[in-house]
């Protein structure tokens, strides 16, 4: 099923009495990557640089932020708001694991109860005069962080991915998210690029060939950083001394960071393609036997494009390809198989199903990012009438 829901702007509902100047998500494909730790280096990269720091941690159900800062007391509230936990060097930190009593309890909420905490957190939390905010964004690029992405006036986003998301498609996944919610993106972080000997000035790239310059090229990208294994880092988060950190890995951003007031100035208008699996006009429930697709060229947030391509046929594994050879960014269908689905997520196609409606509003709403959408598969997909 198809709903529509108008984007909702927190960045109005700030607390009255905090100030955020610039707020970075720092996202990952997936999950266990070092998101949190690049989080964390960041912040206290930037709390070394004389900023006032923030983290948000917005991975609500695998807090990891408290425990690398260390924090073992509560956050406290006034009658005004919540106030933040303060790291040992001053950052400014607000995770669930703050306020649960017990901080291994599970938190096994669905995505809009998250995304409602995540939003408590940007407009109930008093944050005083904060130069910088991270986020320490959901792991990866489903309903959950595309969400949180909605809820938050996020000013520019950094991929963190390991050497084998770099070889596959996860990190086109998360690019395209951002390119959605035209947000740009600062750069790529690789963590676990290498191991360097602790003998020998030698790099080891225990996790496959580094792949990051490729990719950033490809996708017109900055790399940030390439973090190595290392046992220290590990252990410095470990015991909850991530502030203690010793490497220069973010210090050339940081200082790019500083000399760039406007981050929206740093990345080209955003282009996409989006496709809607279409008949007569209107999104089809049925994506492999759609009489055509409707192809919009976005640039920025307006279609300057719309061609119709009739469907050149239905045979497995055929049409994710043909889209993919066209320039297909995002796939849009009222249904579609599970096989479809790996696909396109293999090639780093965002699908959005469950649509309904006239195939050019649904592209709007989607650009306005104004669709939300169920991530329904057809488990069976013989017939069309198993696709509901
Ligand atoms: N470069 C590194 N060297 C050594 N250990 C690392 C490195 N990067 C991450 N780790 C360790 O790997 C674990 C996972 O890292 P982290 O919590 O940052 O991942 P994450 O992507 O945030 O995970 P999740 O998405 O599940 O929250 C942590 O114990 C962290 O200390």
């Amino acid at each position: 099923m198809n709903q529509t829901d108008k984007q909702v702007d927190f960045s109005e509902k700030l607390h009255p009495q905090s100030n955020v100047k610039k707020v970075i998500g720092v996202v990952s494909g997936k999950g266990g990557v070092g998101k949190s730790l690049v989080t964390s280096l960041l912040a206290v990269t930037m709390q070394r640089r004389q900023h006032r720091v923030a983290i948000l941690d917005a991975d609500i159900t695998g807090p990891s932020i408290p425990k690398a800062f260390g924090l073992t007391e509560k956050a406290s509230a006034t009658e005004l708001g919540l106030l933040p936990v303060k790291s040992k060097t001053g950052i400014d930190i607000m995770s669930i694991n703050l306020l649960l009593e017990n901080d291994t309890d599970p938190v096994v909420w669905r995505g809009p109860i998250i995304a409602g905490t995540v939003k408590q957190f940007w407009s109930e939390v008093i944050w005083s005069d904060i130069d910088y905010m991270f986020v320490d964004m959901p792991p990866g690029t489903g309903d959950v962080p595309l969400t949180v992405f909605q809820s938050l006036p996020v000013d520019g986003i950094i991929v963190v991915a390991s050497p084998q998301e770099l070889v596959s498609m996860i990190v086109a996944k998360a690019v395209n998210m951002a390119k959605m919610m035209e947000i740009p993106v600062l750069g790529l972080v690789e963590n676990m690029s290498y191991f360097a000997c602790p003998n020998c000035e030698e790099k080891y790239p225990i996790f496959g060939e580094s792949r990051i310059d490729e990719t950033a090229k490809e996708y017109g990208l900055d790399v940030i950083a390439k973090i190595p294994v290392d046992p220290r880092l590990a252990s410095v988060c470990d015991r909850g001394m991530v502030e203690l950190f010793i490497g220069d890995w973010f210090d050339s951003f940081g200082e790019k960071l500083d000399g760039n007031e406007n981050l929206e100035e740093e990345v080209e208008e955003s282009k996409m393609k989006i496709a809607v699996a279409s008949e007569n006009n209107q999104v089809t429930q049925h994506f492999g036997h759609c009489e055509s697709f409707m192809v919009y060229d976005v640039e920025g947030s307006k279609i300057v494009k719309s061609e119709t391509i009739a469907n050149p046929g239905h045979r497995p594994g055929f049409l994710p390809n043909f889209l993919y050879d066209m320039g297909v960014n995002v796939i849009i269908s009222g249904g579609m198989g599970g096989g479809a689905i790996d696909i396109f997520n293999e090639k780093g196609i965002q699908v959005v199903t469950g649509a309904k409606g006239e195939s050019q509003k649904v592209a709007e709403d989607f650009i306005g990012g104004n669709l939300l959408y169920t991530g329904s598969v057809c488990r069976d997909h013989h017939h069309e009438s198993s696709c509901h």
